[in-house]
């Protein structure tokens, strides 16, 4: 048989001098450029034991599970919250009923900031771009009639997760509910806000140890939990390209297992709790790759570098998205065939859950017909391509397996690159990465404006405006909240409020874990805001520096 290079200089090569190849950037959004074709000379040196392996062995490339969805479908978890905890509670019975398998909430920016829905700071955005919870009271509402002992459900919650998270407990220990037996996530990723999407309150050290808190406190108490979602999808969304987003969110998940071992904790205890979150965009092949390759950097460096000896503590969960910010306003409906694709590539994966967006997200939030339109591409998924029934179908071909290998070696080339220069701590306060996102933000833009990348719909194949539905928030969620924090100050216990609030600010003094008075904080109906204005006299406010 020819080799790959004797083919492309006697067949390829004439070919494509008869019929050129299109003048057309074949890059990925990496900024990788692939060969036309590979065989496989291009997997030398590849050992399919070392980098391959079986579904469910050491380092996952195939999959965490060793049935993987044979055994059971990844979770159908929509992204949800609007308005009131009653309208989301409503929303969420609707896609319970709808087939959806989990839960993951959305909450409002007022709430993501910390600030209680009748502050002033909270004006014009209550319930806007999800539901507001302001204290235990919103969380009874929000999950009314949802048991936590069957469902799962994902709190995408970051500086103030510790409360949040604790409003769900109590919820669930007021309903004689078991903690062994609730699941779900918070996603508790601080250092990709500081990184990218810029949610944060406290600095970088005391918010990360308000996350180590929870590594600490959550398998004792709350064993099924996974405390954490390390996120890549902002950083994605922020401009970053795939292997960025690989590397970038690796290495602030090797932070946080560095920073729970200088907390003396044992990583086999706390490591099998650490789940992750991808962004799916539209390379098709380069998004199958990454999810893989990220599988077995994160198997290697837990093994190999941290010494990890359980087998859970290897193994990458992960939740993936359909990348929001591929979805232009231009044309929506298209959007629908973008996230089909988007989501087959995450099942292709391997993932463990998957929210897929809806086609009007560029508008509004989703209207309730194109959420269902966005679960039913899933269901079409898992039920009529037949995609689900063979585990891992895409190993050993020769492009996937090649690219695999380099992301994993660029993303790693840039994990080194942090390491050096001090972590990821430092690389916040030099503004490594938010250059890093620019420049590739930049190119990928400069690519579009000069039609060397065509975005269907935007710089080619354009038409006239389509007009569709949009979900509109009631400004009236606004009067119900403050109607209903009123009556929270006017019940609770004053007195227990205070030694709440007292108790959790020592914590920040003393450096004690936080959880247990962040629970009984929740218990006494203390409001958000109360909880973390009282911290933020310890640990001050954030102020991000200027980044040239
Ligand atoms: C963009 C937007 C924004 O900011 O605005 C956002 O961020 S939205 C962000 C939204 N984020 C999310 O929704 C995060 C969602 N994350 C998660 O659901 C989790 O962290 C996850 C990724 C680990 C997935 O958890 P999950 O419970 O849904 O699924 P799992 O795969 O863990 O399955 C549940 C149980 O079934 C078991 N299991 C699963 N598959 C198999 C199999 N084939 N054979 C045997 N057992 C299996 C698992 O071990 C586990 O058990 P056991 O539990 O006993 O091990």
């Amino acid at each position: 048989m020819k080799t790959k290079n004797e083919w492309m200089g006697s067949v390829y090569g004439p070919a494509t001098q008869k019929f050129p190849e299109r003048k057309y950037n074949f890059t990925n959004l990496s900024d990788m450029d692939p060969e036309p074709i590979y065989t496989a000379d291009d997997l030398e040196g590849w050992d399919a034991e070392r980098d391959l392996g079986y579904p469910g062995e050491f380092p996952y490339t195939r999959g965490v599970q060793p049935s993987v969805y044979r055994g059971k479908l990844w979770t159908m978890r929509m992204f949800a919250g609007f308005g009131s905890a009653e309208q989301t509670n409503e929303r969420f019975h609707a896609l319970l009923r709808a087939g959806q398998t989990g839960l993951s909430t959305a909450f409002d920016l007022p709430t993501l900031m910390g600030y209680d829905s009748d502050h002033h700071f909270s004006r014009g955005e209550v319930g806007k771009c999800g539901v507001a919870v302001s204290s235990l009271a919103d969380m009874e509402i929000l999950f009314q009639g949802i048991d936590p002992e069957t469902v799962t459900t994902s709190m995408t919650i970051n500086s103030p997760a510790n409360a949040i998270w604790a409003m769900y407990i109590a919820n669930a220990q007021k309903q004689g509910k078991d903690l062994n037996k609730i699941g779900g996530t918070i996603q508790n990723d601080i250092l990709k806000e500081f990184i990218a999407q810029k949610e944060f309150i406290y600095p970088p050290a005391p918010s990360v140890k308000l996350v180590i808190d929870t590594f600490e406190w959550g398998p004792r108490i709350v064993p099924k939990w996974n405390f954490i979602s390390v996120s890549g999808y902002h950083i994605r969304e922020a401009g970053a390209t795939g292997v960025q987003e690989l590397a970038f969110t690796l290495a602030d998940g090797f932070h946080y297992v560095e920073k729970a071992l200088e907390r003396g904790l044992d990583i086999d205890e706390f490591a099998p709790r650490i789940s992750f979150f991808w962004d799916i965009h539209n390379d098709f092949f380069e998004e199958i790759a990454k999810l893989r390759a990220a599988r077995r950097i994160w198997a290697r460096q837990m093994r190999d570098r941290y010494g990890a000896k359980n087998p859970k503590s290897w193994m990458l969960r992960t939740h993936s998205q359909t990348a929001g910010v591929s979805l232009p306003a231009q044309q929506p409906l298209n959007n629908i065939a973008r996230v089909a694709i988007q989501a087959l590539a995450a099942v292709l994966g391997g993932t463990q859950s998957l929210h897929t967006d809806a086609f009007d997200e560029a508008l509004a939030l989703p209207t309730e017909e194109a959420a269902t339109i966005a679960l039913r591409t899933q269901q079409i998924i898992a039920y009529e391509t037949g995609v689900a029934g063979v585990v891992d179908p895409l190993a050993g071909s020769y492009y996937v397996e090649k690219l695999t290998d380099d992301i994993e070696r660029a993303a790693m080339g840039y994990i080194e690159q942090i390491r050096m220069m001090g972590g990821v701590e430092e690389g916040i306060d030099n503004g490594f990465f938010q250059l890093e996102m620019a420049e590739a933000a930049y190119r990928y833009q400069r690519e579009v404006e000069t039609k060397d990348r065509i975005i269907v719909g935007v710089n080619d194949f354009v038409q006239d405006a389509v007009e569709v539905p949009i979900q509109l928030i009631d400004p009236e969620v606004e009067r119900v909240q403050e109607a209903r924090l009123a009556q929270v100050r006017r019940e609770r216990d004053p007195a227990r409020v205070e030694q709440a609030l007292a108790d959790l600010r020592d914590t920040a003094v003393t450096g004690a874990n936080s959880m247990p008075a962040f629970l009984e904080c929740a218990h006494a109906y203390v409001t958000l805001g109360e909880q973390m204005d009282v911290l933020k006299t310890v640990y001050g406010e954030y102020v991000e520096p200027a980044v040239v």
